[in-house]
């Protein structure tokens, strides 16, 4: 028949996988990895092969095969800093994940899986507004150390989704809007949205802003120097100690923040300085962006898997709400976002760009 499209969003632990005739989504599921599964590859391109035979599964469950294909989209990975849009999938850009030439992440697979499958359909693989859509102005790549530049990677495509959404039921435009959108997932990502454009973002991937349920976020870094000495650490240690070990983790050994919330309400007070902690620096990241738009902020929204919790919320909102009106959309829009954007293209609303 050919007019499904098969959007996919590899995570640390999940593959999320739906398939969309022309207006609505047919299936979807969210496919978890068990840590044994995961843990049987040495990194993350290891799991190729597995997740696509995954993902394949789904779609002979669903009734469905490869030739059924219009098109397949995966979310974008850690690629060169390019502008936001839908990118078709080549051979630069599938060079760059397998050699993982900009770092490691589960989403970097998106376009990998995407290719593999559009292959056995004779179709085409794209990816939208990846992880490193980079719309940053110039003085804020300055990092304070010559040889290091600041960079942006962000989760962006859930923040242009969410943040056009919600602004849409305000009657407002996203061009023309100033926002700040903290993602509040296993990782975290603040972007201050001028007018349409990430002007500057906290890169929590790179060790910057809060700490999240797995990650350090920024430290003291003459302290944390002394600890890779001390503790003879190599650069492979010194990431899993930044995200993975990091965060709420390592003060808690729980990276599920619904059973940590758990803890919290059955008196745990060791647990609620630690979330109380959090959320006070996801609010002083929110403060910074306030600073990048000199205060000119139409709305602050909450979004990802955290925004879920009430606790995080309210922590957030009683520190921030004198900025501009918070919003909470919790969870995430990836899968719409994603059929949205090849849509866009397949339509002729807008021209694929290469990589
Ligand atoms: N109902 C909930 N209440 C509180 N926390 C929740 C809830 N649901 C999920 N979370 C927490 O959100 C976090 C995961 O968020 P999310 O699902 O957005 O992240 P992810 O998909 O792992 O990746 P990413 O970091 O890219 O967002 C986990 O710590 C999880 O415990
Ligand atoms: C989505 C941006 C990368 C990360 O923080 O995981």
């Amino acid at each position: 028949m050919k007019d499904l499209i098969l959007a996919l969003n590899p995570g640390s632990t999940s593959t999320k996988v739906s398939l969309y005739n022309e207006k609505t989504e047919v299936a979807t599921q969210t496919i978890r990895h068990s840590t044994e599964e995961i843990g049987q590859y040495e990194g993350v391109i290891d799991q190729q092969e597995f997740r696509k035979q995954v993902i394949l599964a789904f779609m002979k469950d669903e009734g469905f095969t490869p030739d059924d294909l219009r098109a397949v989209v995966g979310r974008g990975g850690l690629l060169k800093p390019i502008p936001g849009g839908t990118y078709i999938v080549g051979e630069a850009m599938l060079n760059d994940l397998k050699e993982e030439k900009y770092n490691t992440h589960a989403s970097n697979l998106g376009a990998i899986l995407a290719h593999e499958i559009a292959v056995l359909g004779g179709v085409d693989a794209y990816i939208v507004d990846p992880v490193v859509v980079d719309e940053m102005a110039d003085v804020a790549r300055i990092s304070g150390l010559k040889g290091i530049e600041r960079r942006s990677v962000v989760h962006a495509l859930n923040q242009k989704a969410v943040a056009r959404k919600v602004l849409e039921q305000q009657s407002k435009e996203y061009e023309t809007s100033n926002v700040i959108v903290a993602h509040l997932g296993g990782g975290s990502s603040i972007a201050a949205h001028e007018n349409g454009k990430m002007i500057d973002v906290v890169n929590g991937l790179d060790g910057e802003g809060p700490f999240t349920p797995e990650r350090t976020g920024g430290l003291p870094l003459f302290d944390f120097a002394k600890m890779i000495l001390n503790d003879q650490l190599n650069l492979t240690e010194i990431k899993k100690r930044l995200a993975g070990k990091g965060g709420v983790n390592s003060y808690l050994s729980e990276i599920d923040l619904r059973r940590v919330l758990e803890r919290i309400k059955n008196g745990d007070a060791e647990a609620e300085l630690i979330v109380t902690a959090m959320t006070y620096q996801i609010a002083k990241a929110i403060g910074e962006m306030a600073t990048v738009l000199k205060g000119k902020v139409d709305l602050i929204i909450l979004t990802g898997g955290a925004a879920y919790g009430q606790f995080v919320v309210e922590h957030i909102e009683e520190r921030v709400s004198w900025i501009a009106p918070v919003a909470v959309k919790p969870g995430e829009m990836e899968m719409d976002a994603l059929y949205e954007g090849v849509t866009r293209v397949l339509n002729g609303e807008e021209e694929a760009r290469q990589y």
